[in-house]
């Protein structure tokens, strides 16, 4: 593993800060492939203020990545609208980062060209981009590593790629779909404490999906948890832990930590079941 990164508050960059979200009574339907209408998510409500981190939690297949892709814009709501600072979504979300399970790095890219793509497409001339990118990946303790390419790194430090390639826009939304799901036990822990210190510096608003409860309530001050499918929002949980949370590692072994997070599984469980017993039935 690559050190740990060695930013600091006062490093941060002059955040934008993060925007508004809304969903309001949000419905998706898709066209399954004989043509009829399939119902993925119904009458999703929830907000999320600026600058704060949410995690959406739910069973599989509940329709957590589809309440993603609405609020990026790349999906429409069938019914139901979607706000960011009270503007609806139409089209591509302005001031978005992506941070998905598989990495979005171009293998033939390096780590320095990879990570200055954003500024340079937001019309940043090169060497600019390239300075910023540098000091961004010192950040994420990748200096010396600028010249490599993607495939000749660990998990760990192409994720820190990706985390570095989607901040440096200093994006107003955050938007995370299980970026952490693929990565062994300690380096997801490692990588999920890297996260939350550079989030804190830059207040981005997240929406952060995940199946691990524990990475919920460690990382977010709310968690939304969705019913089976077709998903809607069972109930919404302010996670008061206080900040900065330090080592996630440490956190589990935290009173509150623990407390919080049988609550929200008490809740959870009852869905994941649900969802378990309706695919055991539909494959008998
Ligand atoms: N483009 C699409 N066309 C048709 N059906 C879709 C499409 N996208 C998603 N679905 C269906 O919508 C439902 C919800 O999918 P989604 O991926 O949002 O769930 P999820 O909660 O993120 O699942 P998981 O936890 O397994 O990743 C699923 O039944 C899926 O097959």
């Amino acid at each position: 593993m690559a050190s740990k990164p060695n930013a600091t508050a006062g490093e941060a960059s002059a955040a934008l800060g993060g925007a508004r979200i809304e969903l309001d009574g949000v419905t998706k339907r898709f066209l399954d492939p004989a043509g009829h209408a399939f119902t993925a998510i119904k009458d999703v409500t929830f907000g999320v203020e600026p600058g704060r981190f949410c995690a959406v939690v739910g069973p599989t297949g509940c329709g957590k990545s589809t309440t993603l892709s609405l609020v990026s814009g790349l999906e429409k709501p069938s019914d139901g609208t979607i706000t960011v600072d009270g503007r609806p979504v139409h089209g591509l979300t302005d001031g978005v980062s992506f941070m998905f399970q598989a990495d979005a790095l171009l293998p033939w890219k390096t780590v320095l060209g990879n990570v200055a793509l954003g500024p340079v497409l937001n019309g940043r001339g090169r060497r600019q981009a390239e300075a910023t990118a540098r000091d961004w990946l010192r950040r994420v303790g990748l200096s010396g590593f600028e010249d490599h390419h993607p495939h000749q790194l660990s998990g760990g430090m192409r994720k820190r790629v990706a985390m570095a390639a989607a901040l440096i826009n200093e994006p107003r939304i955050l938007l995370m779909d299980e970026p952490f799901g693929a990565l062994d036990v300690q380096t997801k822990a490692i990588m999920q404490t890297e996260l939350i210190t550079l989030w804190e510096q830059l207040r981005p608003t997240v929406v952060f999906i995940t199946h691990d409860l524990d990475e919920a309530v460690a990382l977010a001050d709310q968690v939304v948890v969705m019913t089976s499918g077709p998903g809607s929002v069972k109930t919404s949980y302010d996670v008061d832990l206080p900040r900065p949370r330090g080592a996630v590692q440490d956190l589990r072994f935290d009173r509150q930590f623990l407390d919080v997070q049988q609550q929200i599984w008490s809740s959870l469980r009852d869905e994941v079941e649900a969802a378990y017993a309706r695919t055991a039935a539909a494959s008998a």
